[in-house]
């Protein structure tokens, strides 16, 4: 069994900086020999995401625009990648986004725009994103997303996320009922808090990290390696005859009560 990547081409949605899970994911695909395409939400993004794919030893990342609350946008950097390198051998869904006035103080406060906006961005996108992805994965195909504990049970302050989690998590076996057939796998990991632009955006982060510390069976917090290590096996034959499945990257923080 090869479980080199070299020839294969993946494509990481959602790097936004050095911290990012996505960038980890990115950093082990490429220790492996992938080729990588990264896809980014608007302009902002696209100049960061290219220096720091510099840095890698693949020298030939390709970069799209890909706006996933816009079907137009998904359509053309889909379109445009399948032009491009021909077919796609996964992807990484690492997308999510919620108001942040919706990450704290009491859930039930949460408006419908901003349950939808959540809803949308953070599990739509994976259906939106899976139908126009699995075309391109004309010899099977890989793809994992990134969810968390709060969507299984009550975390206090991730509110609207955990519920969007919840959907997600649903989402990504209800797609892996369909295109199993076409013999693409979709999985979860469930990590443990890290530090990244999207951590701070939730409501006393600090303290659920510190619990971590403290009371996980490995006490201690998860890493950005931790999670592209494990991306690398649901992203390779090595998790052969896995699928829907969520893996806990936490430390066992998920098996307390
Ligand atoms: C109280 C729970 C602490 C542990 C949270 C771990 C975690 C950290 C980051 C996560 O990803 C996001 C992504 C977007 C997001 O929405 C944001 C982020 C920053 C600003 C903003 O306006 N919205 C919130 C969390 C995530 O889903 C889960």
């Amino acid at each position: 069994m090869n479980f080199s990547l070299e020839g294969k081409t993946y494509v990481i949605m959602g790097v936004a900086n050095k911290r990012s899970l996505a960038w980890g994911i990115a950093k082990t695909l490429d220790e492996a020999g992938a080729d990588l395409i990264f896809t980014y939400a608007n302009e902002r993004f696209e100049k960061p995401v290219r220096q720091l794919a510099e840095t890698l030893k693949n020298k030939n990342s390709r970069f799209y625009l890909c706006d996933v609350t816009n079907d137009e946008s998904i359509d053309q950097a889909f379109e445009t990648i399948g032009e491009d390198v021909g077919s796609i051998a996964g992807l990484a869904h690492c997308i999510a986004f919620a108001d942040k006035n919706d990450l704290k103080g009491e859930f039930i406060d949460t408006s419908r725009d901003g349950y939808l906006l959540a809803h949308n961005i953070s599990a739509y996108s994976l259906v939106a994103v899976t139908r126009r992805a699995e075309k391109l994965m004309t010899d099977g195909g890989k793809i994992v997303t990134l969810t968390y504990l709060g969507g299984e049970r009550v975390v206090q302050n991730y509110n609207v996320m955990g519920v969007a989690k919840a959907s997600l998590d649903a989402t990504m076996k209800y797609l892996a009922n369909d295109i199993g057939k076409k013999n693409i796998r979709i999985n979860a990991i469930s990590a443990g808090p890290i530090r990244t632009l999207s951590a701070k955006g939730v409501g006393d982060f600090n303290s659920i990290l510190k619990d971590i510390e403290e009371k996980a069976p490995l006490r201690k917090a998860v890493t950005q390696e931790d999670v592209g290590a494990n991306a690398y096996y649901l992203l390779s034959d090595l998790s052969n005859g896995v699928t829907g499945e969520i893996i806990h990257v936490d430390s066992g923080y998920s098996i307390l009560g």
